[in-house]
């Protein structure tokens, strides 16, 4: 489905439907030599106050995104910018509003920043971000900056284990850094082996490997766990130590709502468009997705005919990138 994908016609867009109205909002993240990113705490008196956000604030009407960012950012900082990459730009429900946060890397910045506003400011080291206490809509732009852009999940190997573990290491070789082990159709030795290589090579590359479904062999191996949509409903606590990655596969905002109440680390959302598994049954697109991003404050992959090159849409969308089984395992 295509970037214009609609929500259901018998439906309204959500703003409508609640008589909500959207703020649309610049945030910048400004990366001093050493790394770190500078954050600026909220001030008293203000929503959110407290809460330590990337710098920025509302787009005026007529006003673009980059020179809202470079007003703001003179404003509240004393700085002179030149606006870098998009990050994400993050729907987000907030009650009685819907916020879009628009988040935007800073290229360059001339000045030294101080809070003109009354306001704390912190270079935080990127490791150090998650001590920080942020907005709901902060939670998938730290995802952005930290997390991979992409999730393969792992294909079945049909008979041939010896081509799946060298598509594996090429998949490696291609960036791949996230990777959840999903083989179906295999008896408990070959899986056995299939799954050493994964995390042998994985550990190997840096790259972080999830088990589906199989909470005793994340424990007993130290890799992260993906719990099935199925499973959600299992758990009434987290099923993994908190230093241990937890995700799931969501369908629905039910899904959503108790993944993130199980503390999920990142879940991943779909199908957003028709896959190969499932030809003829149309994904949810984009719109949808969106919608149920802005209710959700979790880091989201897109899931269902995605590929590498849908990650820039993905992440107009608020998602934190793409997840794929073909779309990501390297062709050789
Ligand atoms: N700047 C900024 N705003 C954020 C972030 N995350 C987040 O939820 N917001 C929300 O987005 C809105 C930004 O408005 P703001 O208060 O900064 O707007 P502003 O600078 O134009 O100031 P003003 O309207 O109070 O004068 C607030 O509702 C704020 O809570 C973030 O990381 N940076
Ligand atoms: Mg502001």
């Amino acid at each position: 489905m295509s970037d214009s994908a609609r929500p259901p016609p018998n439906l309204p867009p959500r703003e409508r439907r609640e008589g909500h109205r959207t703020v649309h909002v610049a945030a910048g993240v400004i990366t001093d030599p050493r790394g770190r990113i500078l954050l600026a705490r909220r001030t008293e008196g203000r929503d959110l106050a407290g809460l330590w956000e990337f710098p920025g604030g509302k787009v005026e009407p007529g006003e673009t995104p980059e020179a809202a960012l470079a007003r703001e950012l003179h404003e509240e900082l004393g700085i002179d910018i030149d606006v870098g990459a998009a990050l994400i730009n993050v729907p987000q429900a907030y009650p009685g509003k819907r916020l879009q946060l628009d988040v935007r890397h800073v290229a360059a910045w001339r000045g030294t920043p101080k809070g003109r506003e009354g306001q704390a400011l912190a270079w935080v080291a990127p490791d150090k971000l998650a001590r920080y206490p942020m907005p709901p809509a902060d939670v998938p732009v730290v995802g952005a900056l930290l997390q991979p852009d992409r999730y393969l999940v792992t294909p079945s190997p049909g008979d041939d284990d010896a081509a799946w573990c060298a598509q594996f290491d090429a998949a490696l070789a291609a960036g791949i850094r996230r990777v959840q082990f999903r083989v179906h159709g295999v008896d408990a030795d070959r899986r056995r082996a299939l799954f050493a290589h994964a995390h042998a090579r994985c550990r190997k590359a840096g790259a972080g490997l999830l088990v589906n479904g199989d909470a005793a062999l994340a424990q007993a191996s130290g890799v992260g766990l993906h719990l099935r949509a199925a499973q959600l409903r299992a758990f009434d606590a987290r099923p993994v130590a908190d230093d241990v990655t937890l995700a799931a596969s969501c369908h629905d905002d039910e899904d959503l709502a108790l993944a993130q109440a199980l503390g999920c680390d990142f879940v991943v959302l779909g199908p957003v468009a028709e896959t190969a598994s499932h030809p003829g049954q149309a994904g949810i697109g984009w719109a949808r997705f969106a919608e149920m991003r802005e209710r959700t404050s979790l880091p989201i992959y897109a899931i269902g005919g995605m590929g590498p090159q849908d990650i820039a849409v993905a992440r107009r969308h608020g998602a934190q990138g793409v997840a794929a089984i073909r779309g990501l395992w390297s062709r050789r």
